[in-house]
């Protein structure tokens, strides 16, 4: 399908800039660009990403989504992903809560887990609807391939600025070994100039995030700011962010910072919003803790902190399970189950 065009993002409403990494120059070593991506990670933990060669997969995920979201409501429910903590599968409109009050969120998505697309034909951790089956080889195998090198490029860089044996952060990321890595397509029915938000304010949960959006609404809340701005969408380019498992093994150098998707802005509000991301996660086995053992510069950071808590004395696979969990409105008993669904942000000691 051809890539659609859309309403521009208004030029009247504030955003907030981000620094543009070309990925062409990261993989080449470049110095001034690492300095760069080091900054962008350490001081907010977003950045724009150029240059990162998915373009052709990202446009057929998109296809991809369409076409899934276009089943029949039944046959999506065929492949929900439950109330264990599962994150991989369909989610419905409506299953998850926002806020503390049990708002519902209005987003449906679908998602792939790295290790079905790496596996395929062979199944590893579920079955999919037949529109995704049908893209698992042609698109979805390259997309995940390519997206988990980058990921492990850019935490090679990040490695070595924050002093770790070679290799320390990107073997807690082996592509062969099971994970909670996924790819994610989200679809948000037109809001039609309604306020409010479609996906509450939170951290991500895992290592990187590899966003592709076409609309506006992302907005970030920059430190030490009091009102949210928006990250405007520029074409071909990636916004990445770090997540709350990064930020942990970093002893909080490097930033997993709050975001959270409103309407998209201006006349763009009359459209289906839709988005991608690559979300990479360490493998399930890996306990989330700073990593101090292998870095001075780490253990520094953590003693510097000493009201911070970066022994959360869970696996990678407890961690996210128990974020999926008590954000579902079925296992909803109160405040209390939001909070307990909450990352690094609103953690008392982190
Ligand atoms: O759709 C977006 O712009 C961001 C989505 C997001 O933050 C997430 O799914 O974690
Ligand atoms: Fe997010």
């Amino acid at each position: 399908m051809p890539v659609p065009t859309f309403p521009p993002f208004p030029e009247d409403i504030p955003t907030h800039p981000l620094l543009v990494i070309d990925y062409e120059l990261i993989k080449a070593g470049d110095k001034n660009e690492i300095n760069r991506l080091w900054e962008a990670g350490t001081k907010l933990g977003f950045w724009y990403l150029k240059n990162h060669g998915v373009t052709e997969e990202v446009n057929g995920m998109f296809d991809m989504g369409a076409e899934t979201m276009a089943l029949p409501f039944e046959e999506k429910m065929k492949f929900e992903q439950g109330d264990s903590g599962i994150s991989f599968g369909y989610k419905a409109l409506g299953a998850n809560a926002v806020d503390a009050s049990g708002k519902k969120d209005s987003v449906e998505f679908i998602n792939v887990a790295k290790d079905d697309a790496l596996a395929w034909p062979k199944q590893a951790r579920r079955a999919y609807p037949s529109t995704v089956n049908a893209r698992m080889a042609s698109t979805i195998n390259p997309f995940v391939r390519k997206s988990s090198e980058i990921n492990n490029t850019i935490l090679d860089v990040f490695n070595d600025k924050l002093g770790l044996p070679a290799g320390s952060l990107s073997k807690r990321h082996d592509i062969e070994e099971y994970s909670g890595s996924e790819a994610r397509i989200t679809r948000t029915p037109p809001s039609l100039g309604e306020k409010g938000q479609l996906l509450g304010s939170h951290t991500d949960f895992g290592s990187l995030s590899f966003l592709h959006n076409r609309l506006g609404g992302l907005q970030v809340l920059v430190p030490g700011a009091e009102t949210w701005q928006y990250i405007k969408p520029i074409p071909g380019h990636a916004i990445c962010n770090v997540g709350d498992a990064v930020a942990l093994f970093s002893g909080g150098i490097l930033r997993s910072n709050l975001h959270r998707v409103v309407a998209p802005p201006g006349t763009q509000s009359d459209l289906e919003r839709w988005s991608l991301v690559f979300f990479t996660r360490p493998s399930n086995p890996v306990i989330l803790r700073a990593l101090v053992d292998e870095s001075p510069l780490i253990a520094k950071a953590v003693a510097r902190s000493p009201e911070k808590n970066f022994e959360t004395g869970s696996t990678s696979q407890e961690w996210f399970a128990r974020r999926i969990r008590n954000q579902r409105l079925n296992n909803r008993k109160g405040p209390e189950t939001w909070l307990a669904s909450r990352g690094t942000e609103v953690n008392p000691e982190v």
